[in-house]
């Protein structure tokens, strides 16, 4: 690739310069190396069309020779370090994000489309990530009891548990927060003693490979981490199959999800899914109005959309429909739109153009009515993939547009009356999903009669998608299987062993 400063329109940093006139290639034990059959692949900017770098594109060959290599260090170096060590590894991994995270950024966003501010943000957040995980690589414990007596007589035996790594793991990561989503896998199955096989998506496989030579750099075992980009029909499909894979972790569509879990049933892997998301915003009457506006269109405008836990439903009392609208209407109306590297950019581009089309034709149908677009609804010229923040009113619950996740910047708003928060819930329930929620009143009693009352594996009060490495995280229905982050995020690699002992 030729690429000028000219292609972007502020300057990259020398680190970022340094990594793009590299090569992206795969990480098999321990080496980087080209794809087995020699095939690459090209990854864009999304705000711009510019080719940024030709990378390594692995197949089912390179997924065996990874699986393979996490299997031996799996069996190998790695299980013979003890908590600590792989602590230490941890922290020293989370030193090296610190240190590195202007070029983790850059390169989110010029291959994935987000506002800079957002990627600093995450690539800061990944180091604290290794940091937490570090601190349950170091606690990782189990119970005693005592057997039953008509098992062995009181006083004759002695039951402990063991927490065992699951084994080799399959990561599968999409590519709307591609960094953070492959280190929120990566670091409690290191923690635990997993060994990994990563596959990024094929849309952003920028940051993975500078992920895997900090990871060498931190000095972890060859084989212990193994990053293969590649397509998900090929690689992806592979790294499901493969029989030496314990468990796989996905996160992405739930059309695949399903797809997985059927392709895991025949040898009964552990699986564990993070899919998608139409999630329920809930405004009460008496919400403090001057945080709701900008909160309430940040839940559904953060990210561009492309976020599983996005607020896309949103359900306004009566008494206050109009004010919220118009004041959501001026929000949306005042983000700037642009490049993700620009310091203002409030929405950047959507991650390719079948993802613009895909959205656009939610849009195309709101404004056929009976529903009102009142704000954005159009996609500004090309060559970059963007969608204005969009905001349809006077949904109904049967519409597309509400119960389908678009995964863009677009907005339902439904209108609801009384106070009954079970009619309330059932309305904010009705939905296949359940992932996230927000609940915005100033009355405790309803905020937390709504939490309860909302099913969905996280719901914030006054706020939107309020998480972070130790808030557990995870969907109810179909959103997923499973809770990543926090110690629940630990026990998705962890077997449970008990050991009884006769005195
Ligand atoms: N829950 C979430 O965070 C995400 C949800 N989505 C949803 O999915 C929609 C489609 O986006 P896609 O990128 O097409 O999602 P996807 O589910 O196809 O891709 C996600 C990951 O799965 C891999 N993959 C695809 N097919 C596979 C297979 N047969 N076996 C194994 N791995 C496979 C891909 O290579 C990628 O790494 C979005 O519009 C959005 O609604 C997409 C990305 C993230
Ligand atoms: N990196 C964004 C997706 C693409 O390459 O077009």
């Amino acid at each position: 690739m030729t690429l000028t400063a000219a292609d972007f329109p502020v300057e990259l940093s020398p680190g970022t310069w340094d990594v793009l006139r590299g090569d992206f290639p795969l990480l098999i034990d321990g080496k980087f190396v080209s794809s087995a059959s020699g095939a690459a692949g090209v990854t864009h900017d999304p705000a711009t069309g510019a080719a940024l770098a030709d990378f390594a594109l692995g197949d089912a060959v390179d997924v065996d020779l990874a699986v393979r290599a996490a299997h031996k260090a799996f069996g190998g170096p790695w299980s013979k370090l003890s908590h600590f060590e792989r602590a230490r590894l941890l922290r020293k991994l989370a030193d090296l994000f610190e240190a590195n995270t202007q070029v983790l950024a850059e390169l989110e966003v010029i291959d994935n489309g987000m506002p800079m501010w957002l990627a600093g943000l995450t690539a800061r957040n990944n180091a604290e990530l290794f940091h937490y995980y570090a601190g349950w690589a170091e606690r990782i414990e189990g119970t005693t009891t005592t057997p039953p007596a008509h098992v062995l007589a009181a006083g004759e035996a002695l039951t402990y548990t063991l927490r065992e790594p699951v084994g080799v793991v399959g990561q599968i990561v999409p590519w709307n927060v591609p960094l953070s989503m492959a280190c929120l896998k990566l670091a409690p199955a290191l923690a635990a003693g997993c060994t990994v096989v990563l596959k990024p998506a094929e849309e952003t496989p920028l940051s993975a490979v500078v992920l895997g030579r900090l990871i060498m750099e931190a000095g972890f075992p060859e084989g212990v981490v193994n990053i293969v980009n590649g397509d998900g029909a090929t690689a992806g499909a592979a790294l499901v199959k493969h029989p030496l894979v314990s468990k796989i972790s996905f996160t992405g569509s739930t059309e695949v999800g399903k797809l997985i879990v059927r392709e895991c049933a025949d040898d009964l892997k552990k699986v564990s899914l993070e899919l998608g998301g139409k999630s329920p915003v809930i405004v009460f009457p008496d919400a403090d109005m001057a945080k709701a506006v900008p909160g309430v269109a940040m839940a559904t405008f953060f990210l561009q959309g492309q976020n599983c836990m996005a607020g896309t439903r949103i359900f306004v009392h009566a008494d206050i429909y109009d004010e919220l609208l118009e004041g959501m209407a001026a929000f949306a109306g005042s983000m700037k739109i642009g490049h993700g590297l620009h310091a203002d950019t409030m929405i950047g581009p959507l991650i390719s153009a079948k993802q613009k089309a895909r959205v656009m034709s939610f849009v195309e149908e709101a404004k056929a009515g009976p529903a009102r677009v009142v704000a954005g609804g159009k996609a500004p010229e090309g060559p970059g993939h963007f969608v204005e923040p969009t905001i349809v009113a006077d949904t109904t619950p049967d519409m597309r547009v509400v119960r389908e996740e678009i995964f863009g910047p677009v907005m339902a708003v439904q209108r609801f009356e009384g106070d009954d928060l079970d009619a309330i819930a059932a309305m904010a329930n009705d939905s296949d999903f359940g992932l996230s929620g927000s609940v915005w009143t100033q009355d405790l009693s309803t905020a937390h009669k709504m939490a309860a009352r909302v099913r969905s594996g996280h719901v914030s009060v006054n706020t939107h998608g309020a998480v972070g490495a130790n808030i557990p995280f995870g969907g109810f229905k179909q959103s997923g299987w499973g809770r990543e982050f926090g110690r629940e995020g630990l026990d998705l690699y962890l077997e449970t062993k008990a050991v009884t002992v006769a005195l």
